[in-house]
């Protein structure tokens, strides 16, 4: 059986991003640039005051008490359009222009005004809190690169940049095909051997934080014919994601039909625990993954391959999952020949080190751990025992 990472590799071989479009950049928190921002301007665009003050000239500022006669002011939007001469200032906000002849500011605190004479209780250096034009970056500079998932700082930036646009990858849409008999949408009467279909709400909400755009599919009953006539609807998708039916039961026929409408399978079964069943292929170019359909494979799963193809999909090329580390909070026994996703507690000793406390149950249909924990302590396959206080990687989970 195939590991965790090789899976994972085989499954992000040869995707690639989805074709750029042009978005508002009040709407591109999440996504991913498709090709380099340029600075559209200098920033800041002319020497601006850091400070409220006066602008004055240093060779004026011999010792501290000195006269300065004022001339004017330069607030911000307004720049002062004469130019100080010997002996005089210009008074001044913080970012306002600072005018022709004037280079330094003495703060407000350290000077006194009484009409047109200010009185300086500093001396300064050339450059005193003035931000220099170009300082933050210059016009035509590389300010973001392309594959950048933008968040608030990137934003800022662009903006400051004078981009109202950026160019970006499309979101992709990954289709969601729940599979069982047994499932009714949550709030729908339940008959008996009904269950409220979670995964595919789950699901969902892991690809939207993801990045993708989730499109909810009909559930499959465990019939053939269901099953293949809903994976035939994924056409146009980015990606197809099954839940459930990915086992050897006589109605986990997930496999069966995804082969009938065409899709080349990769591998079925790997050495992980849990989510042993994951399926891959290709429908074409696009990717499709069988998830297991106990809810918390269905999960970790989610984490380990959806979510980082998801994310190469959309143009990054960090696609995670993001492995931290931590110490382990209690003694875990050998692992076995499938690298093990331990659910776990954290919380940091009075050595102020991350601990990893892994729940007793893990069992892969409990919820109610997995929602407890705050992290995936990762056991590699056939590790030996390892005890309280000894490192370990792990993936949070509590990082929303
Ligand atoms: N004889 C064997 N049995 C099983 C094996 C095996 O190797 N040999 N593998 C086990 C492992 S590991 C897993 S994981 C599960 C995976 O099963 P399936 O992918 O076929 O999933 P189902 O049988 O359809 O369902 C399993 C479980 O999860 C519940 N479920 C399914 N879909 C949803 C949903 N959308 N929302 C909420 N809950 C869902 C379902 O009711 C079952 O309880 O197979 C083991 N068996
Ligand atoms: O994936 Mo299964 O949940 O390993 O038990």
């Amino acid at each position: 059986m195939l590991s965790v990472s090789e899976a994972r590799e085989r499954i992000l071989q040869g995707l690639q991003a989805t074709a750029p479009e042009v978005v508002s950049l009040s709407c591109g928190g999440g996504r991913v640039t498709a090709l380099p921002l340029l600075a559209r301007l200098d920033n800041p665009p002319a020497d601006i005051s850091a400070m409220d003050g006066y602008a004055v000239r240093t060779a004026d500022l011999s010792a501290a008490g000195v006269r300065l006669r004022l001339i004017g002011e330069s607030p911000a939007g307004h720049p002062f359009g004469g130019t100080v001469g010997a002996g005089e200032c210009v008074r001044i906000y913080t970012g306002s222009i600072v005018p022709n002849g004037a280079d330094a500011i003495v703060l407000q605190e350290n000077a006194s005004q009484h009409d047109d004479i200010v009185t300086t209780a500093q001396v300064a250096d050339v450059g005193l809190y003035v931000r220099r034009r170009g300082q933050d970056f210059g016009r035509g500079r590389e300010i973001i690169p392309a594959g950048r998932c933008l968040d608030a700082r990137t934003i800022g930036l662009a903006a400051a940049a004078n981009h109202p646009w950026v160019n970006v990858h499309r979101r992709p849409r990954v289709a969601i095909v729940a599979t069982g008999d047994e499932l009714v949408l949550p709030g729908e009467p339940m008959g008996p051997g009904m269950i409220a279909n979670s995964n595919t709400l789950m699901l969902e909400a892991l690809i939207r934080a993801a990045g993708g755009e989730p499109v909810m599919m009909p559930v499959a009953r465990d019939r053939m014919e269901d099953l293949v006539a809903l994976a035939r609807m994924v056409e146009g998708m980015d990606m197809l994601v099954t839940v459930g039916g990915a086992s050897v039961g006589r109605y986990d026929l997930v496999q069966e039909a995804l082969k009938r409408i065409g899709v080349e399978m990769d591998f079925w079964k790997i050495a992980m625990r849990p989510g042993k069943p994951l399926m891959h292929g290709r429908l074409g170019a696009m990717p499709v993954i069988g998830l297991p359909g106990n809810p918390v494979a269905a999960f970790v799963c989610g984490t380990l391959f959806v979510a980082p193809a998801l994310r190469r999909l959309m143009g990054r090329h960090e696609v995670g999952p993001e492995i931290a580390m931590a110490v382990l909070g209690a003694d875990v026994g050998a692992n076995d020949h499938r690298e093990s996703y331990l659910r776990a507690r954290l919380h940091h000793d009075q050595e102020g080190r991350l601990r990893a406390v892994p729940f007793e149950q893990q069992d892969s249909a409990m919820l109610q751990v997995l929602c407890d924990s705050q992290a995936l302590v990762i056991r590699d396959a056939k590790a030996p025992p390892a005890s309280k206080g000894e490192a370990c990687q792990i993936i949070r989970l509590d990082i929303c």
